[in-house]
């Protein structure tokens, strides 16, 4: 093993993890180190603060040995105190030539920060998804009768009925080293979100979406209006794809949420019918309308390759855990640690927040809530909050921003945050409406036209029909006024003209949408903006 190193090699056969790929980083020249130092800061840049890198390959072959791993490694810690990013080891192998490390680095969080990553979490009625977020945020297992999902329920006719029909929000950070440091407390079990974030250097914020058909509504404003960076796919191992499965599975993959698996209840299951519930989902998953890689995680190993993978690639990792004897949540928390968001932000863009609740708090006046999509928003920046029902936007002054419960001076794309109002009543604020900068000149649209296919619908959809359009945070009653074919069946796809039927929204090109009636549903993505003096009646 010689001790050069070629920089060629370095973009050209490093593994490609997602873009993360690595290389041998001996012992570089000056240039070499620099050209080394800007790739590590892409990569963080396209991580949003973190990355997967793998030191180890020298020439075409893996592995380095031990003296050479060393003096690689320490130019690694070195560059990792140049970005101001911490290394962790996440795993070390021998190879044919020698050892191969992989690590993640992650940009260092002050107190007040933290990495972000959003995860919807779906499937059947009873397949644990309550039961699972009780049991990761609160470190207690389930007794298989419900008592990890107490923790979690919210509504009185939740704990009576057992059933999640609200957008939940439950949240699981992790420390630098990647141990969880939810700690519930002694009485009553809450707990304090401000301490997590305090001490996590990344939070994983779980939108349990209700798994019963009455609740579908709920389920597509979550999986549209709350963003998520990715969907946790629940499946009861003895009930296997049953119910609303597919429907949800179907949803996160028009909305391009990529998409991974946790088959429950594997302490109950017996043997031939775990296999049989792991193979149509398999089946499912390769089958031409999710042409996904179904991946079976058995370890660490499987973690840190699907991880690496996830977020561009087709591949759907599978994790098989039992809530009650915890058996594999060790993965599935590894997993979760090494999700990075798929937003990226850039400082100068120009800001804008969607609005997905409102509150009024005592003492404190009207509370939004939502998701930065873009830019950064500061303390005391002047915002346009709107459209109202005539399509205006009105200057407001932010004076206060909270993430997690806990306030801070300023938050960026890819981050959900609260702000308080002043002088506004909660009753002139709708869900769907935004906070964007004055730069953007925001205007609101009645109409727009989208590139529509439909996935279900039990008859034809002609011009005239009406549905609900979900579209980021928007949920509105549209009226298709025409379209390039004389009518619509399951399957086909249109370029489709709408207008919404009671006030206009602010809208971009290229966003995703939903079309839903009943068992009627059709996804698309935006194409045409019409500006607000140019509407057709
Ligand atoms: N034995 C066993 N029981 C489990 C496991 N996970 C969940 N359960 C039990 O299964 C039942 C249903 O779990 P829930 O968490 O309520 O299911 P859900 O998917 O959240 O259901 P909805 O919130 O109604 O959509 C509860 O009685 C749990 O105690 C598991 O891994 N093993």
């Amino acid at each position: 093993m010689t001790g050069q190193i070629v920089m060629s090699r370095i973009e050209d056969q490093g593994p490609k993890h997602n873009g993360r790929n690595g290389g041998s980083k001996k012992y570089p020249n000056g240039e070499q180190y620099d050209s080394l130092l800007h790739q590590l800061r892409d990569r963080m840049e396209e991580g949003c603060g973190e990355t997967i890198y793998v030191v180890g390959m020298d020439g075409g072959d893996w592995g380095l040995e031990e003296k050479d791993m060393e003096a690689s490694a320490a130019t690694v810690r070195s560059m990792c105190e140049q970005v101001d990013a911490d290394l962790i080891t996440l795993r070390e192998r021998n190879e044919a030539a020698g050892l191969v490390r992989d690590y993640l680095i992650r940009r260092r969080m002050g107190e007040l920060d933290f990495l972000e990553v959003r995860v919807a979490v779906v499937g059947n009625v009873d397949a644990g998804k309550s039961t699972l977020l009780g049991v990761l945020t609160h470190g207690e297992l389930d007794n298989g009768r419900g008592f990890a999902r107490q923790k979690l329920f919210r509504h009185k006719h939740e704990m009576e009925s057992g059933r999640t029909s609200s957008v939940g929000n439950d949240i699981l950070g992790f420390d630098q080293e990647g141990q969880v440091v939810n700690k519930p407390d002694s009485h009553g079990g809450s707990l304090d979100w401000t301490k997590i974030c305090e001490k996590s250097s990344k939070v994983i914020t779980f939108i349990d979406l209700a798994g019963h058909e009455k609740y579908l509504k709920t389920t597509v404003f979550g999986m549209t209006g709350h963003l998520p960076d990715f969907c946790m796919l629940m499946v009861g191992s003895n009930a296997g794809i049953v119910g609303m499965t597919k429907e949800h599975l179907g949803l996160a993959l028009a909305l391009n949420v990529p998409v991974f698996v946790v088959v429950t209840k594997i302490d109950m299951c017996p043997a031939n019918i775990l296999q049989e519930t792991l193979k149509l989902l398999q089946r499912l998953l390769k089958s031409p309308g999710c042409r996904k890689i179904p991946v079976l995680v058995q370890n660490k190993d499987d973690v840190i390759v699907t991880a690496s993978n996830f977020s561009s690639e087709r591949m759907c990792p599978i994790f098989q855990i039992s809530n009650v004897s915890g058996e594999n949540m060790d993965l599935l928390k590894m997993f979760l640690n090494l999700l990075s968001s798929r937003t990226s932000y850039h400082d100068d863009q120009p800001a804008e927040f969607q609005i997905d609740d409102t509150y009024s708090v005592p003492g404190v006046g009207t509370v939004v809530s939502g998701t930065t999509l873009r830019g950064l928003i500061r303390l005391n920046d002047t915002m346009l909050l709107g459209p109202d029902p005539l399509g205006s936007f009105i200057p407001i002054a932010v004076k206060s921003i909270h993430r997690k419960r806990m306030p801070v001076k300023e938050v960026r794309g890819g981050q959900t945050a609260s702000f308080s109002l002043k002088k506004i009543k909660r009753s002139s604020i709708r869900k769907g409406m935004v906070m964007v900068s004055p730069r953007l000149c925001p205007q609101a649209t009645w109409e727009f036209e989208a590139e529509i296919l439909v996935l279900h619908h039990p008859t034809t959809i002609s011009p005239r029909y009406q549905a609900m359009v979900h579209c980021g945070s928007i949920r509105q009653t549209a009226t298709i006024l025409s379209m390039n074919r004389d009518c619509l069946r399951t399957g086909d796809k249109a370029s489709v003209h709408f207008r919404f039927i009671k006030t206009p929204e602010y809208l971009h090109c290229d966003q995703r949408l939903v079309f839903r009636e009943g068992r009627t549903k059709a996804v698309g993505t935006i194409t045409k903006v019409t500006e607000q003096g140019l509407m057709l009646t």
